[in-house]
């Protein structure tokens, strides 16, 4: 019966298609039919037809565009930034503040970072830039560290800007040697005074403090050392070029500063009163870890300058410093600090589930240049969908399940039917029994039947995946009170012609699991832009738990395979529940939730099958 399975009443799960717009798995014949119908109305109805791309449907079979993650590196200005300055001891660093959640621009700051040190058989640290204890923390380090790790990467040193505060300590007075540094002990007012005023419209001039001796420089940045200084009393500044320079960060920086708070660091403790400035750790940091380019983003432009003043003053070992274009992505957040706030507010409960696979092919195919690329979230999700499309298993899974009784199934209870994994047989199938109940989503029946729905109604029949004949709904059962249906008599169709719409169901004893549904976070694309801030455009809406679903024992399977996609590139990422990853045919994209238990298994949905056409 095995063979027999696929006869002339109903079509393989392999050869449909999903129809966008109705959600319904229909031939290839059918989806063209409707495609055609569709085109003809809306080119009746519409005053300015605006022509469709004719591929645009999604569900339709896509290969995935084998993405060379590499390809970045070989072209184009990241292949121009090693052509300035090729070397055979690459060495690159990521260096986040450990000040909240990674986001989707620093996946591709570590694409970057890392992905340039591996491509040329170099290294890349991490390194926590931590010189602002009233921000930081030590929560973040591991979570920072871990989406490092996830992406595939592994650096080959975890650093803290910390570990070279005595270093840097000692480079200051190295400067005030120099006589390229003074302890000023000025106003903000004074200071923005001396820098040409709020808007650089007055004249520029130099510090009075900026003529002091070295020896008394020295005394004073020791004083500051020692806490003899009261905050915003003291701050040594560099003698850069406040006088000649056009670039604002070449008017006198501070270099170390006292900071108002006393907080303690999270790692030398109350060791330092002092800390140093971005301006000043940084490159030094990169200096002092042999970094040979150092890979930031277009904001630190005008610092460069800076940075090759402050490596030249020390005369010491120099790093390349070169600027790439930051990712904005509408729709979302982009801020490691706002990111800590949505979790704190328990509106953020799931991490992502898109493998890391798609966020490489991701970073790569928007290509890195010195412009900034601002996208919406939905290519993201684009992204996202065409590469699980072809890289993990479907399965069938009821999301909110109704009964359906099929009276007269005779010999064909317990009848196996063979589901293939994928459109791909080498990926293999499982087998699930065809059963007397099974159950089909409630979005899929209607009390009345409609010339307009081809999928179960009184009277009208629809195909089930997989199964040799269609069902017809004879009748039902109905919650007096609510009007909710709570069963459904079907008989099978013999005879008579293929249906014109296919819906998925899963047999009696399939697998209760809570599938968690993801609809956008927020409510317009622009979040932060929303009066009272990004907390206030959250969708209320944007997670639907289906306590009740059911997903087929195919379940088991997907779960011992694991982990999908299956790629070479994620070859280092540790592999955990939500590397079980799955296509619930016409519902969405699932991973398994890490808090699933063998008696609660949790899914998380990473995309939908489709974008949400409402939404355009
Ligand atoms: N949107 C982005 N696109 C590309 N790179 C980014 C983006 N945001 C941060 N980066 C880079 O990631 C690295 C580490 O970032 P850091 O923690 O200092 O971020 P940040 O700019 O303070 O981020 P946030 O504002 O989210 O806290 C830096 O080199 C930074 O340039
Ligand atoms: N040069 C850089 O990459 C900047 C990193 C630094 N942590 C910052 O504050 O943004």
């Amino acid at each position: 019966m095995e063979k027999a399975t696929m006869d002339n009443a109903t079509e393989g799960l392999a050869k449909l298609q999903l129809d966008v717009e109705t959600g319904e798995m229909v031939s290839k014949n059918e989806l063209k039919k409707r495609q055609q119908k569709r085109a003809k109305k809306a080119a009746k109805a519409a005053v300015d037809p605006t022509p469709k791309p004719p591929k645009a449907a999604a569900g339709q079979p896509q290969q995935l565009q084998q993405v060379d993650v590499d390809a970045m590196f070989k072209r184009g200005f990241l292949s121009d930034v090693f052509n300035e300055r090729p070397s055979s001891t690459v060495r690159t660093r990521f260096p986040p503040e450990p000040n909240g959640f990674l986001h989707l621009g620093h996946a591709k700051a570590i694409c970057i970072n890392f992905g340039f040190a591996r491509f040329h058989g170099g290294e890349c640290i991490l390194r926590f830039d931590d010189t602002n204890p009233d921000a930081e923390e030590a929560e973040f380090f591991h979570a920072i560290e871990d989406i490092v790790r996830w992406l595939g990467f592994k650096p080959v040193q975890v650093t803290y800007s910390s570990d070279n505060f005595q270093r840097l300590y000692d480079l200051a007075e190295d400067l005030i040697h120099r006589r390229k540094a003074y302890v000023c002990h000025c106003s903000d007012v004074e200071i923005k005074k001396q820098r040409g005023g709020e808007n650089g419209e007055l004249p520029r001039y130099s510090c009075s403090h900026a003529d002091q001796d070295a020896e008394t420089n020295l005394q004073k940045f020791r004083d500051m050392r020692d806490g003899k200084y009261e905050p915003g009393t003291a701050v040594l500044r560099m003698k850069q070029d406040i006088l000649g320079s056009g670039n604002p960060q070449m008017w006198d920086l501070a270099a170390y500063r006292v900071p108002k708070n006393r907080t303690p660091h999270f790692r030398t403790h109350d060791k330092w009163i002092i800390y140093p400035t971005y301006d000043f750790a940084h490159c030094l940091c990169d200096s002092i870890e042999n970094v040979t380019h150092s890979l930031c983003t277009t904001e630190f432009i005008t610092a460069r300058e800076s940075y090759d003043w402050l490596i030249n003053a020390l005369e010491i070992y120099a790093p390349m410093q070169r600027e790439y274009g930051r990712l904005n992505v509408e729709g979302t957040i982009m801020s490691k600090r706002a990111l800590k706030k949505l979790v704190e507010s328990g509106v953020l409960f799931a991490a992502a589930e898109s493998p890391p696979g798609a966020i490489l092919s991701f970073v790569n195919e928007l290509g890195v240049t010195t412009a900034l690329t601002l996208i919406q979230i939905t290519r993201f999700e684009q992204s996202v969908r065409r590469y699980l499309e072809t890289s993990v298993p479907r399965l069938l899974l009821v999301l909110d399940p109704i009964p359906v009784v099929i009276l007269d199934i005779g010999s064909l209870e317990g009848e196996e039917l063979v589901m293939p994994l994928s459109k791909d047989p080498a990926v293999g199938s499982y087998k699930v029994k065809l059963t007397r109940t099974i159950y089909i989503d409630r979005s899929d029946f209607r009390k009345e039947s409609h010339e307009d729905f081809f999928r179960l109604s009184p009277g009208s029949s629809v195909g089930l995946l997989q199964v040799p004949h269609p069902i017809k709904a004879i009748s039902y059962v109905e919650d007096e009170t609510t009007g909710q249906v709570t069963e459904i008599t079907a008989s099978l169709e013999t005879t008579g012609q293929k249906p014109k719409a296919y819906i998925h169901w899963v047999p009696e004893g399939s697998l209760s699991v809570t599938a968690r549904v993801y609809k956008p976070l927020f409510k317009s694309p622009n979040p932060n832009a929303v009066e009272g801030g990004f907390l206030a455009d959250i969708n209320p809406d944007s997670e639907t738990i289906y306590s009740n679903a059911l997903v087929n024992s195919g379940f088991n399977e997907v779960r011992r395979q694991a982990p999908w996609p299956k790629r070479k590139e994620e070859e280092n990422v540790p592999t955990g529940p939500e590397d079980v990853r799955f296509q619930a045919m016409r519902v969405s994209y699932f991973a398994m939730d890490k808090d699933s238990t063998e008696d609660n298994i949790i899914l998380n949905s990473i995309v939908a099958l489709k974008e949400d056409v409402k939404k355009q």
